[in-house]
């Protein structure tokens, strides 16, 4: 494991129920994570992963229990709410707008960060500008350092899909975000650009200090990068730890051998 410092607890996620209908989604799911780590959540399919995730960034609103950020506690939050209290996202479908540049899709993750509105860009043209010059100079760092300079024109949907979710991460990462959430960043990458991919989590990680959270059907991938690992199998949690302690936990190989994977 590297050497870094894990500080406090900055999301407290207490006792969640989710139900659609009949389906019990997530049933009594409590679990923390502390500044600085790379927290998974892994599970099988329908296991719940993704379920969280939307109740931690505000999209499903769970029938039970608190979710605590950065001390603030919240049971309605809307995913816009939750973005401004600085959690970025990205999507297993990816959330990327296919006919627009590498480029302009990462600007349009720094809508939030733009304090100019159209009035006043038509009021006070040079604010506008300085603040249109600082967001280029961020996303152009963002652009280097996933080293992709050589695609900053390409419209995303002609690029190879390794590529689309590390332009996804960036539209994320052009956020600023202190909590990061990465749904299935891996999935449907060849080996090559899953371990560029983890390379790229690690390095985030580390150079901007951001919190982790990655959800993960794939065992073995998230093993090495995580500091701690939840399980969860039909909505409920059945292993919790650092990557040793959940590999050798009986309900986890119990839950993974009964699947495909
Ligand atoms: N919007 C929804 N409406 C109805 N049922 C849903 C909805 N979202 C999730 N579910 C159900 O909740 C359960 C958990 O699904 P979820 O997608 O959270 O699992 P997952 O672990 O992310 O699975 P996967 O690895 O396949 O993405 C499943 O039974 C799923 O069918």
């Amino acid at each position: 494991m590297r050497d870094k410092t894990i500080g406090e607890v900055v999301l407290d996620v207490r006792h969640i129920a989710l139900s659609f209908g009949g389906v019990k989604a997530l049933s009594d799911i409590s679990f923390d994570v502390r500044e600085h780590e790379i927290r998974a959540i892994i599970g099988p399919n329908g296991a719940g992963k993704s379920s969280m995730l939307n109740c931690i960034n505000g999209v499903y609103q769970p029938q039970q229990g608190s979710i605590t950020l950065r001390g603030q506690t919240f049971a309605h939050m809307n995913p816009r709410q939750v973005a401004q209290m600085g959690v970025a996202r990205t999507f297993q479908n990816l959330a990327l707008f296919k006919g627009m540049s590498v480029l302009d899709n990462l600007m349009s993750g720094r809508n939030l960060k733009m304090r100019t509105h159209l009035l006043q860009h038509l009021w006070r043209w040079g604010a506008a500008e300085r603040e249109e010059i600082e967001h280029r100079e961020k996303v152009e760092r963002i652009i280097d350092f996933l080293d992709i300079q050589a695609y900053r024109k390409t419209p995303v949907g002609r690029l190879p899909y390794g590529l689309q979710k590390r332009v996804d991460l960036g539209r994320a990462l052009a956020m600023e975000p202190q909590l990061l959430l990465l749904d299935e960043p891996m999935a449907g990458m060849n080996v090559e650009e899953k371990q560029d991919m983890c390379r790229f989590i690690l390095d985030v990680n580390d150079e901007f200090g951001t919190t982790i959270v990655l959800i993960e059907h794939d065992m073995g991938v998230v093993m090495d990068i995580s500091d701690r690992v939840v399980v969860l199998d039909y909505g409920k949690k059945i292993g919790d730890g650092v990557p040793d302690e959940v590999r050798n936990n009986e309900d986890v190989i119990r839950a993974y051998l009964g699947t495909a994977h």
